[in-house]
Formats: structure tokens, C-alpha cells, sequence
């Protein structure tokens, strides 16, 4: 098996909703709708790398981020490991840079959407709190 990689993923949450981008189809995983995020570069603490990927993908400072879980996901062609935290304190309003597809989803929402099966626990438990 490769090396996994580790990533880092942001649960943007104001309120009862969740701020969502869909990935491009040319992507891994493309099509799905993801949490925005992405890869801890090497000399990153992965706090850094969520920090500089929301500044990247979405624009947002974010101001506090609390761990929420880890989740270890082998895909036929990858492995991940997904480091989520929650966050709930930024400034600017969230917006994608990448021109992708993007809303605020009702966490309850959730749940009705296609996302990369590693995630299937990050609904459940915000779902479940
Ligand atoms: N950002 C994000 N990635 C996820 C989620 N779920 C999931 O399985 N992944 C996987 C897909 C990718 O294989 C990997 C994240 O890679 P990425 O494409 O976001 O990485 P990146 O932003 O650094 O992008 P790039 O520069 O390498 O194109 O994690 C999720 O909710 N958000
Ligand atoms: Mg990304």
C-alpha cells in the first residue's frame, strides 16, 4: 500500500448549516461533495495546512478550529487520512477560488448528498453530536 495521505478537512459551521464545495470531476474522488481542505505539505503542522487550504480554496481566515475526528480511509487507488476539525470562527464569507460548486447545508440536510465514503462518520457525528 502507498503512503497514506494526510489531509486536512474543515467543517465550516455557522449556525444549524455547513459550507460545502463540490469537487471537480478530474479530481479524486471528483463530482462528490467534500468539507474544504486538503494536503498537509512537508514542515506543516496539519493546523497550518487547514488554515493556509480555507485561505486557498475558500477565502476565509479562520480565527479557531477544534478537532472533531480522524478517519483512516483506504480507496482502491488511495489512502487518507482525513484530520477533521470544526470550525466555527473565521472572518471573511466562505468562497470558492476554485470555481467550484459550493453552498450552506442544514447539517440535517447532510445526509441526502454524495459524498467520498471516508466521510460517511463526519455526518454521522454531526448529525449525532
Ligand atoms: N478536502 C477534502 N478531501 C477529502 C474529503 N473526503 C475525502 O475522502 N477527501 C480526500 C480526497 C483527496 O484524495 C484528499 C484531499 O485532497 P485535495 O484534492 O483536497 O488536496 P489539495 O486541496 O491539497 O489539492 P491538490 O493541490 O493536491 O489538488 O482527501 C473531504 O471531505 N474534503
Ligand atoms: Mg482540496
Amino acid at each position: 500500500m502507498k503512503k497514506r495521505v494526510h489531509v486536512a478537512v474543515g467543517v465550516i459551521l455557522r449556525n444549524d448549516q455547513v459550507f460545502l464545495t463540490r469537487r471537480h470531476v478530474h479530481q479524486h474522488q471528483g463530482g462528490k461533495w467534500e468539507f474544504p481542505g486538503g494536503k498537509v505539505e512537508t514542515d506543516e503542522t496539519v493546523h497550518q495546512a487547514l488554515h493556509r487550504e480555507l485561505m486557498e480554496e475558500v477565502a476565509i481566515d479562520t480565527l479557531a478550529m477544534r478537532p472533531l475526528m480522524n478517519i483512516a480511509h483506504d480507496y482502491e487507488d488511495k489512502s487518507v487520512l482525513l484530520e477533521v476539525f470544526v470550525v466555527d470562527q473565521f472572518s471573511g464569507e466562505p468562497e470558492s477560488q476554485e470555481g467550484m460548486e459550493q453552498g450552506w447545508f442544514k447539517v440535517s440536510e447532510l445526509s441526502n448528498l454524495e459524498f467520498p465514503n471516508a466521510n460517511k462518520d463526519i455526518i454521522v457525528k454531526l448529525q449525532n453530536p
